[in-house]
């Protein structure tokens, strides 16, 4: 059983810990992605799992075993970095098995396993050329061909595909991911780049200031967000965020969000009367935006469109919201809790959005466009906390709404 565990792991340089009493596991033959922005302590994570640092709390469990205080060449574990360290004087081959002859495997035994890897890796025909005569994912591919020929309980990697450019990541992505599902061997995968986590994981664990925000499947962090900064670091392009403000419209519970009030459904109004503040941030997925008014309630948002980004398959319009009066609280808020992301506004009294649209919808810069989402579609977060209040409602799936519809 090669799992990987970390218990209540901290480790702190000075005051502030790196990494705060984290507590993980990667299943047997899982594929577990660790995300999170510059500085989240993710690297920390994975060189303390390699056994390269030492927690100042905490352990580190391989297959059940307690490794913390095992050098890390005798925790069984293969590690793939972003600089792929090949040597330039070897042949493919024989960086390939300078491992295993380190090891002591002899020679017949090293062959067959860089023959094997060579073949999974499909790099059989590179096997006798030297590092410079391949391009950039042929080297990536000989450093995953490096770690496999091991056999080692797990692999740690660290943000592997980063030399690589776009194109060719999003290939080798697949090829990783598709490769490690063959061998089924137990990953830890460093990246932060959430669509990379979304894209190969079986679950993906987020981190933030050393913190484990939340750890689920690729599904659950996009439609059941734990908090705010999961909501905002996971979507592409990120979810938008609106302060708002609870108050009440005739006995009923009311959101006051950029100029307007809407008064919410039962179900979300019982939802957010678990928030320990009237400010609220409201969520909204780009996806979720549509240019004509929905059935049912709905936010109508005024934006003035600066940007339209035309890819094809949709068109993205960028503009800042007609704010009206947003609270003051509750922009502060929002502003504290999302500064930290450069690609979000650091002006808290200015309100960036972003609505992913049909291809053909007709829209041009510089005019003001009104934007609905229907109530359930929102995603509310209370304000001090960053707590998740509510999420969207999600859409019936084709064979619930197949059930519930009249039978012919
Ligand atoms: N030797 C050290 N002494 C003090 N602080 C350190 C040391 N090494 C790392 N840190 C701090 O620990 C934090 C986490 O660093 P880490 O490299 O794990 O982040 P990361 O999430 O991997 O970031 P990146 O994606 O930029 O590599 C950072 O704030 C970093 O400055």
């Amino acid at each position: 059983m090669s799992t990987i565990e970390l218990r209540d792991v901290t480790l702190a340089y000075d005051v502030r810990p790196v990494l705060d009493h984290i507590n993980l596991t990667v299943e047997d033959g899982e594929f577990l992605v660790l995300v999170g922005p510059s500085g989240s302590g993710k690297t920390t994570a994975l060189r303390i799992v390699a056994g390269l640092l030492q927690p100042s709390s905490g352990q580190v469990l391989v297959g059940g075993r307690d490794v913390t205080k095992v050098p890390p060449a005798d925790r069984d574990l293969a590690m793939v970095f972003q600089s792929y360290a090949l040597y330039p004087h070897m042949t493919v081959r024989n960086n390939m098995a300078f491992g295993l002859r380190l090891a002591g495997v002899h020679r017949k035994e090293r062959d067959q396993r860089v023959e094997r890897a060579a073949e999974v890796l499909g790099i059989t025909d590179l096997l006798d050329r030297r590092p410079k005569a391949l391009s950039g994912g042929q080297r990536q591919r000989v450093a995953m061909g490096r770690a496999i020929v091991r056999e080692p309980q797990a692999f740690l990697m660290d943000e592997p595909l980063s030399n690589l450019d776009a194109k060719l990541r999003t290939q080798v992505r697949a090829q990783i991911a598709r490769i490690q599902r063959t061998l089924g061997v137990t990953t830890l995968y460093v990246t932060h780049d959430q669509i990379e986590a979304m894209t190969m994981a079986d679950r993906i664990a987020v981190l933030h200031d050393g913190r484990l925000q939340q750890l689920g499947t690729p599904e659950d962090l996009f439609s059941r967000p734990a908090n705010v900064f999961v909501a905002a670091f996971i979507g592409s392009p990120p979810t938008n965020l609106i302060p708002g403000t609870l108050t009440t419209e005739d006995g009923q519970t009311a959101l006051r969000v950029g100029g307007q009030t809407l008064v919410l459904p039962a179900s979300i109004a019982t939802a957010v009367a678990a928030s320990s503040t009237p400010d609220i941030l409201v969520g909204v997925r780009p996806h979720d935006v549509e240019i004509k008014p929905p059935d049912g309630s709905a936010l109508d948002l005024q934006v003035d469109i600066d940007l339209v980004e035309r890819l094809g398959t949709e068109t993205l319009a960028h503009g800042e919201m007609v704010t009206g009066s947003v609270s003051g609280a509750a922009a502060q808020a929002a502003h504290a809790l999302i500064a930290a992301d450069d690609e979000l506004p650091t002006d808290p009294e200015k309100h960036r959005f972003t609505a992913a649209l049909d291809p053909h919808t007709p829209i041009t810069t510089g005019g003001r466009l009104p934007l609905y989402v229907a109530a359930e579609r929102l995603h509310l977060f209370d304000a001090e906390t960053g707590t998740t209040l509510r999420t969207a409602t999600q859409s019936l799936a084709p064979s619930a709404a197949g059930a519930a519809a009249p039978a012919a």
